[in-house]
């Protein structure tokens, strides 16, 4: 069928996105690209024109679309509720799930085109009649973990010009056709909107809804520590930067809103051995619910681990974890992979 050649490719100007271009093409599909408006600092709209001037060098369409008010909305917004309610949001895998492949959808719809894709390092696989995703050849940037909620309605649409590659490779693939400004961009670090630091984001972007003043640090027991500059600056696990000198290493383990109060402990204290999960996904819940062990990773570079999941009242996932972890935060997402690799589906923990 005709529409079905044609494909609708994310495009932020990047490196990632310009050579899944041209291996679309490459692949025989007719793409049109779309850049997303989402976050401009400082009014910057270098990467539009990047994506303008690439797309026609390839010769293909391109068109921009104005999502600065979602964005601000729906990730800006939460990012910093989130965070003044004492939990540790997770931007990206918002976007990928809530804006970026359902917007790609909606234009695709528009546009009569079926297929839609992106950069991302990830591949995608069919078995027992449901797609899953599966992680990338180049291991160190699999992205499977932003996409455990998105729904077999996209998965089926998606194609993942860059799951078979590497970034080197990617970046020889550029220069190799005279692409030599895509090939030497610099990656992408962190959350798009504040690179480094949170912190000081906050602090800007946090507006009418006031941050809380200094309160107070405490320990296990409730004993006066120290100083802190307001609990929205922390979060769970965290070690560094706490502003505060101390005999031990202490970690942050408790954050109190109504009180502004931040525990710290020992790492030792920190360990938990089951969470719950809310706004979950699973591509195939017999493969989580009825598994005597799943993997689940609660952080994007971080080891795996084993678990046992339940479905527990309220509609949430009940995680009981082999071996105890740190630094679990609510706010964080978990996903559930299978021993293949194969991403098994997620969740918010709380
Ligand atoms: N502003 C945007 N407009 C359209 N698509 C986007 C935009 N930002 C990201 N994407 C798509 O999402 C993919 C993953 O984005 P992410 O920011 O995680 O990766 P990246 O490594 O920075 O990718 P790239 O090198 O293409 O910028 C990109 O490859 C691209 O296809």
């Amino acid at each position: 069928m005709k529409s079905k050649e044609r494909v609708l490719l994310g495009m932020s100007g990047g490196t990632d996105s310009s050579v899944a271009a041209m291996r679309l093409q490459d692949a025989g599909y007719e793409v049109t690209g779309v850049t997303f408006r989402f976050y401009e600092k400082d009014g910057a709209t270098e990467y539009l024109d990047d994506a303008r001037a690439l797309a026609s060098r390839l010769g293909i369409e391109h068109i921009t679309y104005d999502a600065r008010e979602m964005f601000r909305s729906r990730i800006i917004r939460y990012f910093i509720d989130e965070y003044l309610a004492g939990h540790t949001p997770v931007p990206c895998t918002l976007c990928n799930n809530e804006l970026k492949w359902t917007l790609l959808a909606k234009i695709a719809d528009e546009k009569g085109i079926y297929w839609i894709s992106t950069g991302h390092y990830v591949r995608k696989i069919l078995q027992g009649g449901k797609y899953y995703m599966a992680p990338a050849a180049d291991r160190d940037k699999d992205q499977t973990f932003f996409l455990w909620g998105l729904k077999q309605d996209i998965i089926q649409r998606m194609l993942l010009p860059m799951g078979d590659i590497t970034k080197v490779e990617a970046r020889a693939f550029a220069a190799a056709r005279g692409f030599h400004g895509v090939a030497t961009k610099k990656d992408s670090i962190g959350v798009c909107f504040c690179p480094r630091d949170y912190r000081s984001f906050l602090r800007r972007e946090a507006g009418a809804q006031k941050l809380p003043n200094k309160g107070k640090f405490i320990d296990e027991n409730g004993c006066f520590l120290g100083w802190h500059e307001g609990y929205p600056f922390y979060t769970i696990g965290q070690r560094r930067g706490l502003g505060i000198q101390m005999n031990r290493a202490v970690f942050v383990k408790e954050i109190s809103v109504e009180r502004n109060e931040v525990v710290l402990a020992p790492l030792a204290s920190l360990y938990k051995q089951e969470m719950w999960l809310k706004g979950w996904n699973l591509v195939e819940e017999s493969r989580v619910l009825q598994a005597k062990e799943v993997i689940v990773k609660i952080r994007y570079r971080k080891q795996a681990n084993h678990c046992r999941v339940t479905l527990a009242a309220g509609d949430l996932l009940h995680v009981q974890l082999t071996e105890p972890l740190e630094s679990i935060a609510a706010g964080q997402a978990a996903a559930f992979y299978a021993e293949d690799g194969l991403l098994l589906g997620g969740g918010i923990i709380i």
